[in-house]
């Protein structure tokens, strides 16, 4: 038996008991409380990067003790688990997750972030939504398959990453590494980013699904002025610190291009259209002609204008050695985020016209390009399964659209490997949850979680498919 036939005689349906609902949401529990935090490259929780390491053999037991399953440490805490399906021909995808979070500065919470406290229905803590909700949501659904008796006939790859938030150098770059000289080649990718929003459009009431298909490059870029240092009681008419300054401003109070025109947003808004009454509807179906006055409007939010275009950012500022001196030497680093649209190249020729002063050196410390766009057609599997399985596990949601995402992943690490990377956290999502994401008071609702661990024990069924997605039928 092949196909659908035998997925609709083998399924195992996602039902779970009330014991294995407790045992779900207490297991998340036990990961909040274990402090992963990535300070920086060389600054993490190690000993809980390890203690993480035995929590997951303790809490899953069948995962590692299955024959079909083999699990490596790489890069000395991350996590390469390979399942060996029962088809080999058919192509292998990879569900991808981290369980390194950044600091919580405790005093502005109202839960202590690592207490991974249950409050009016929600599990309150650092990392319930970036991103050990993901971690052990594949581990819980990967379990609750195996111990009833699932074996999957395409196999897959779940990869843990331990220092995403310090930019995946250890973990992620390592595992790719370590499948590329195992020769391995994906047919799609599922990661962190995309969501369920909720609230993010006003006057839209209905909330829609986006996943991400691709991602934003970045630029950490350094800008440096170097002048004769002296006495402050005879000040030169411009100093380092001043030079500088002008320069910063001038990034900040000149935007990058609107690319509207050439983003997804745009898409997206399309596929909207019809949620809106008069006269919203009407302008989002006629962008060709309504495009720069909707443009216009994204501008004013934050999130919004990171997505139609690329964004810099001043974070950190550097100058001065003593209150009498006139300073040798300023530095500062501006983060860019960078459009799908535009390339690091372009972007660096545009910040020097900006700033255009040949006193202010640039140093680039890091620098990608974004991530090309996946595939999105009839036969794309990795975007038709999420679809399919966002379509029965929230049958109320039903826009299903492709995104960008604004941050960057440990999926950036995978394109040797795929085409067709997806990120997507099944999970609703409103503006005060982005915020808490990084922010304070990240949570997550009990009900929400068990809802993606059931999202996952269906996404892993449906991908066993060896069918090519079937083509959409249009209305005529
Ligand atoms: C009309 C549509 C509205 C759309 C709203 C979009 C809402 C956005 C939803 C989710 C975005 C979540 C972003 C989280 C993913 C980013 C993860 C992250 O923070 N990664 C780090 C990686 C990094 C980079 C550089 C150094 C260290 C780590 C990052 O990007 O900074
Ligand atoms: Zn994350
Ligand atoms: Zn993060």
């Amino acid at each position: 038996l092949k196909g659908r036939e035998f997925q609709g005689a083998s399924r195992i349906p996602s039902e779970f008991s009330e014991e294995e609902l407790v045992a779900m949401k207490e297991a998340l529990k036990g990961a909040i409380q274990i402090p992963t935090v990535s300070f920086s490259h060389e600054e993490s929780n190690f000993t809980a990067l390890a203690e993480f390491g035995e929590y997951i053999h303790k809490v899953f037991p069948t995962v590692f003790n299955t024959s079909f399953i083999r699990h490596e440490v790489v890069g000395n805490y991350s996590h390469l688990f390979t399942i060996q399906g029962s088809e080999p021909s058919l192509q292998p995808y990879m569900l991808m997750a981290h369980f390194d979070v950044v600091p919580a500065h405790e005093e502005d919470w109202e839960v202590p972030p690592f207490s991974g406290l249950e409050r009016d229905g929600f599990i309150h803590g650092r990392g319930t939504l970036d991103n050990k909700n993901s971690v052990m949501a594949i581990l819980q659904a990967l379990e609750l398959l195996l111990t009833r008796n699932y074996k999957p006939r395409r196999s897959f790859f779940i990869t843990l990453g331990h220092d995403e938030e310090v930019s995946g150098t250890n973990g992620a770059q390592k595992m790719s590494t370590l499948l590329q000289a195992r020769g391995i080649q994906l047919a799609f990718i599922v990661d962190e980013c995309g969501f369920i929003l909720d609230g993010f459009i006003p006057n839209l009431q209905k909330p829609f699904a986006m996943i991400s298909i691709s991602e934003k490059g970045a630029i950490d870029l350094m800008l440096q002025v170097n002048m004769t240092p002296g006495h402050s009681s005879a000040p030169p008419k411009e100093t380092s610190i001043g030079i500088l300054s002008a320069a910063l401003s001038r990034l900040e109070q000149t935007p990058m291009p609107n690319m509207f025109k050439s983003g997804l947003l745009k898409t997206t808004l399309q596929q909207l259209a019809s949620e809106f009454s008069f006269p919203t509807n009407i302008v989002l179906r006629n962008l060709w002609l309504f495009g720069p006055l909707v443009s216009r409007i994204l501008e004013r939010n934050d999130v919004t204008n990171a997505l139609i275009r690329t964004t810099t950012a001043l974070t950190m500022y550097n100058a001065g050695v003593k209150v009498n001196v006139i300073p040798p030497v300023a530095k500062a680093t501006v983060n860019i985020r960078i459009h799908p649209a535009q390339t690091v190249v372009e972007v660096l020729e545009l910040i020097k016209n900006i700033v255009a002063d040949d006193r202010v050196q640039f140093h680039v410390l890091r620098a990608f390009d974004p991530l090309p766009i996946s595939p999105i057609d009839d036969q794309a599997l990795g975007y038709q399964m999420l679809h399919q399985t966002i379509q029965s596990v929230f049958p109320e949601v039903n826009i299903v659209t492709p995104g960008t995402c604004i941050g960057n992943t440990d999926s950036r690490h995978y394109t040797n490997l795929t085409t067709g990377i997806y990120l997507f956290n099944p999970v609703y999502l409103q503006p005060q949850d982005f915020r808490s994401i990084h922010g304070i008071n990240e949570k997550i609702s009990v009900q929400g979680y068990q809802t993606q661990v059931k999202f996952i024990f269906e996404l892993i069924q449906n991908s066993d498919t060896d069918r090519k997605p079937v083509p959409h039928l249009h209305e005529l």
